[in-house]
């Protein structure tokens, strides 16, 4: 079937990026997002572009040249379903807070409200495509939804998981290593709903990175990969803290591996800990699944890298206050950074929050600055994990729309998030306006040890040895 009117549940940092490079890409092919965050559709139908709901490089250039022509974002979801012949489901999975699998499985409800809404609206046959990140097997559980629910009409679901990273879902999304579609093989129906999204993304992604499969080895291909690409930041994180016991660097350390073709240079970057919405929430989940079948050695290790990265966030808050002579309290500490990685306002999981709560624990007064993230958004995450009153938190940290000031009269700086900019700050400036000793904890690397050391800041970086 030749795809011309495309719906996509879920308006997020998914849905939104990857429908908008789908309508540029595909002029012929309506594309409407919908979701029911009034607020968020507000956001993305925003005259200022500005506003847009999700920042990443490039995007709000596609969404003007898009929007109006093919690209419409709704709160309409049952006018949506009705009228696309294939509907993507780009709705968030979390982590369970609840019941059987809390703080490990994948929560469902909203892939299985989705389920249950096109079952009840659909009143012809539709391709169903799982965007999110599931639990392998889950296409099953949908085509029982849709089958036993709806109104008669066939149903086909693919799964077509998504590997854009955040800061640059544009570049991923135009130029991505390949595409996985996993469908139902077996029967004719099957295939042809695949070829359907294939032809969809041939108008600019060529065949042969375009990869067929099964169901379950696409769903289970998504945790594969990021599992796989998590353990390799916990791998190098567990290497730096032997680094700094050692007198080892950990870049050199990462450099000399890299070098060697069958390890590769990508994703060696010691860091303060990954975050983000999807490492620990899919590799919880890929725990769970392992030992929901006994495999328990399997869950165990895949485990081990969740446990490290939550060592490596400790470990960066403890060396702070052990390095600022064992307190903190009431000391000040500019964070330069909280998103959990550069060019992007998200700041799911951050490693900042947990080091940030960390040194409140302590009695540390904190000042932040992040080029994107907004106030609200800080205390809403620090609230979040109700560790001390909303009142308190407003209190112990400030949030700065300017970074001198937020490292005026520090005792130490700490840089939480990789944002280009920090390298270009005037840094004799921020010294000679802060209390001496100066200390700075770089948790990115991102700043020249010598250079830093010449102005006079005591300079921690991760993985670097001082021995
Ligand atoms: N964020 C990423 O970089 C990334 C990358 C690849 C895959 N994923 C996966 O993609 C999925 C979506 O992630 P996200 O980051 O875009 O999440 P998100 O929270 O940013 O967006 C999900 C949206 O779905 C909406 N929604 C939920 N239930 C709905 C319903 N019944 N009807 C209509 N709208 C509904 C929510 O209001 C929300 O706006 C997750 O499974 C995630 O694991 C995320
Ligand atoms: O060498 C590295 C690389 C990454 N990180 C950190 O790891 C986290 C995740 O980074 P990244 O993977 O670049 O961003 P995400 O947007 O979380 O993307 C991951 O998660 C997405 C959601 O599933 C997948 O689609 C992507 O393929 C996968 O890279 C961030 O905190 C990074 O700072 C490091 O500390 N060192």
């Amino acid at each position: 079937m030749k795809i011309k009117n495309i719906c996509c549940i879920g308006a997020g940092y998914v849905g939104g990026p990857t429908m908008a490079v789908i309508a540029k890409q595909c002029p012929g092919i309506k594309v409407t997002i919908v979701d029911i965050n009034e607020a968020r559709i507000l956001a993305w139908n925003s005259n200022n572009f500005d506003d847009l709901p999700v920042f990443e490089p490039g995007l709000a250039e596609i969404v003007k040249e898009t929007r109006g022509r093919n690209l419409f974002f709704s709160t309409e979801v049952d006018k949506a379903i009705d009228e696309a012949e294939m509907i993507f489901i780009s709705v968030n999975t979390p982590t369970k807070t609840y019941g059987k699998g809390k703080g490990m499985a994948a929560d469902l409800k909203y892939i299985e409200l989705c389920a249950r809404q096109i079952a009840r609206v659909a009143k012809q046959d539709k391709i169903v495509v799982e965007k999110s990140t599931l639990p392998v097997r889950t296409a099953s559980a949908i085509k029982s939804i849709l089958d036993n629910t709806g109104n008669g009409v066939q149903f086909q679901i693919l799964s077509n998981p998504e590997f854009l990273a955040e800061g640059t879902a544009v570049q991923d999304l135009l130029n991505p290593d390949r595409v996985l579609i996993g469908g139902d093989t077996s029967t004719k129906e099957g295939n042809e709903a695949v070829k359907s999204l294939v032809e969809v993304y041939s108008n600019w992604i060529p065949l042969a990175q375009i990869l067929t499969t099964n169901l379950w080895s696409s769903e289970l291909s998504k945790l594969t990969a990021n599992a796989f690409l998590a353990q390799r930041v916990s791998s190098i994180n567990a290497m730096s803290e032997i680094c700094e016991e050692t007198g080892a660097d950990v870049q050199e350390v990462s450099k000399a591996i890299g070098m060697d073709s069958r390890i590769g240079p990508k994703f060696l970057n010691a860091s303060v800990g990954f975050g983000g919405s999807c490492f620990q929430k899919d590799i919880l989940n890929l725990v769970y699944i392992a030992k929901s079948y006994g495999l328990n050695e399997a869950a165990d290790y895949w485990e081990q890298v969740i446990l490290i990265n939550e060592h490596q966030k400790n470990r960066f808050s403890d060396n702070i206050v052990k390095t600022l002579y064992n307190t903190v309290s009431g000391k000040n500490i500019a964070f330069l950074g909280w998103a959990f990685k550069k060019d992007t306002n998200d700041t799911r999981e951050s490693p900042a929050i947990k080091v940030a709560d960390n040194l409140l624990n302590e009695q540390a007064l904190i000042s932040v600055y992040d080029p994107k993230v907004i106030e609200e958004r800080i205390y809403a995450d620090l609230d979040y994990l109700n560790t001390r009153s909303e009142e308190e938190n407003r209190s112990l940290l400030k949030v700065m729309t300017n970074p001198y000031q937020a490292c005026d009269n520090v005792h130490a700086v700490a840089v939480l998030t990789e944002w280009d900019e920090f390298k270009d700050y005037d840094w004799k400036k921020i010294y000679a306006n802060m209390q001496k000793p100066a200390f700075v904890f770089d948790g990115r690397g991102v700043l020249n040890k010598e250079a830093m050391e010449s102005i006079g800041f005591v300079y921690y970086k991760i993985g670097s040895g001082s021995k």
